[in-house]
């Protein structure tokens, strides 16, 4: 069973800055404006949003340790950048901390920053409103909140090329699940005729 939803708030933003509340609360927004959109369940969509980045300002190390502590999550992103770790230790703090069980919002949350090869539309929706929330100000934000009015694989397709353009600029590594993840939505964007 889970806790109440404002309890989980409670708890969530004390343990973050005021700004990243603010992300929070955008995100949550913004998810529940997707998921009505797009039909998927707004109840789920602002749990996963609520939890997202619960572990954002642990210490990495902390981060990482709780990763380890869950052989099924995927080890391999500890091979990759530090900004990655926070999303599958959210896992553990929603299920351990939380009572949350649904796999739907466990994987949503554990994909909201690297997306995955065949995500759920739940997984699109958290990500593609951590990507454009209100409080978002990137150079292609603007592009991608107007495609998410009426596509959000094509939304999220520019949110990930976004994402690995700046990584391709800073010269560093890519998970390659985003890869794989952008590599499906185009196979999926195709499917449904361009
Ligand atoms: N596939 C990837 N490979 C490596 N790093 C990634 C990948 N995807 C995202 N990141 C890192 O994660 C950051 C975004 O993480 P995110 O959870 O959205 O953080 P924030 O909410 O602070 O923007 C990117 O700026 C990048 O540094």
């Amino acid at each position: 069973m889970n806790r109440s939803r404002e309890a989980i708030m409670e708890a969530v933003q004390a343990q973050m800055p005021d700004k990243r509340w603010r992300h929070t609360l955008g995100v949550m927004e913004t998810s529940v404006i997707l998921a009505r959109r797009f039909g998927a369940d707004p109840v789920k969509a602002e749990l996963a949003a609520i939890l997202h980045d619960v572990c954002k300002y642990w210490p990495v190390d902390k981060q990482a340790e709780t990763v380890r502590s869950d052989p099924e999550l995927p080890q391999d992103m500890l091979e990759y950048e530090k900004e990655l770790w926070h999303a599958p230790a959210a896992v553990v703090v929603a299920r351990e901390q939380f009572g949350v069980n649904d796999r739907e919002v466990l994987d949503a949350i554990l994909y909201h920053t690297s997306g995955r090869e065949k995500m759920t539309l739940l997984d699109k929706i958290v990500c593609l409103a951590d990507y454009i929330e209100p409080g978002r100000d990137f150079p292609a934000v603007h592009k991608i909140r107007e495609i998410a009015e009426h596509n959000v694989e094509k939304a999220l397709v520019a949110g990930f090329d976004s994402t690995i353009s700046f990584l391709l600029e800073q010269g560093k590594r890519i998970y390659p699940l985003t890869v794989s993840a952008r590599n499906g939505l185009l196979m999926e964007i195709k499917q449904a005729g361009g």
